[in-house]
């Protein structure tokens, strides 16, 4: 139906039901559906070239605005939290308080480290950030066809938007939910925004944030895109859902976590680090093929 979804990254356990989806998405047309996705590692690419590429969160932690003794400790808590984020061995009730020890802890060390906001823009371009390959067809098409586009984003907002922006994807369809830096009169961060947003509490983030829901209460129909089985309660706040169709990336550990994925999103996207798949459902779905 769909020649991308025959690449030997694509795994699905019901390729039927998958059909099914795509079709109905496809007789509603692009006026009944929304688009929501996760940005770090589902908009971003995991790894180029062998080697890791940066979260938004990282993309600070790497930078010249951050002492040498804080990035040690940053460092420390990534390796400590990491596992614990992709460890399919506990339950997300289990991971839940070491996701917001870190977070928290990050973003303290962030606060000390009194981050310029006039120093963001280099901060990024200076980066290692890289949008997946087919990232531009991806915002492109959404915003030629009108269909809207959330951001949904445990990383920091000010960061993910420099990297939209200078990539010149930031168009008028895209809304972000994330962490938002609150700068002092002088510019320097002070504080973050709003209740926190982390791997596991995008649901609790969803159902805060109903104006943005309630805008779009006519589009029943959903294309969600994430790389956590945290990412799959993005849609949460949709009122009347119809149809969902969840494309998971799978990036990591992946032999360990590739069940659970299969058993949660419709498409399984193993070690791929391009927008090929997104892309050519939403050519089909919103009729542009
Ligand atoms: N201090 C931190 C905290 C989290 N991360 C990673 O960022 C990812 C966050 O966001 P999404 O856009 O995927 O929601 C998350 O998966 C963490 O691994 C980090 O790098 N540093």
């Amino acid at each position: 139906m769909i020649p991308e979804l025959s690449k030997p990254s694509v795994c699905m356990r019901d390729r039927q039901r998958v059909e099914e989806i795509i079709q109905s998405l496809r007789r509603a047309g692009p006026s009944t559906l929304q688009v929501i996705s996760d940005f770090d590692m589902t908009l971003t690419r995991f790894a180029h070239n062998g080697k890791r590429c940066p979260t938004s969160h990282n993309i600070l932690d790497n930078s010249n605005l951050i002492s040498e003794d804080c990035k040690k400790n940053l460092k420390e808590l990534l390796n400590t939290y990491y596992p614990i984020e992709i460890d399919s061995g506990r339950t997300v009730e289990e991971k839940l308080p070491h996701m917001v020890e870190w977070w928290t802890k990050a973003h303290d060390l962030l606060i000390q480290q009194k981050i310029r906001k006039d120093l963001l823009a280099q901060v990024v371009k200076d980066s290692d950030a890289l949008l997946r390959e087919g990232y531009k067809a991806f915002f492109d098409q959404l915003q030629e066809r009108n269909v809207p586009l959330l951001i949904f984003s445990a990383g920091v907002g000010d960061v993910l938007e420099e990297v939209i922006r200078q990539n010149s994807v930031f168009h008028s369809n895209v809304r972000v939910f994330s962490n938002y830096m609150d700068f002092d009169d002088n510019g320097v961060l002070r504080a973050f925004k709003g209740q926190l947003i982390h791997t596991y509490n995008k649901r609790e983030g969803a159902l805060l944030n109903t104006g943005h829901f309630q805008e779009l209460q006519d589009r029943h129909n959903v294309l969600l895109l994430g790389d956590s089985m945290g990412d799959l309660t993005m849609a949460d706040g949709v009122h009347n859902m119809k149809s969902i169709l969840k494309i998971g990336y799978l990036n990591d550990k992946v032999e360990e976590r590739k069940e659970s994925y299969l058993g949660s999103y419709d498409i399984v996207l193993e070690k791929d680090e391009t927008m090929d798949v997104p892309n050519a459902v939403l050519s089909h779905i919103t009729g542009g093929q």
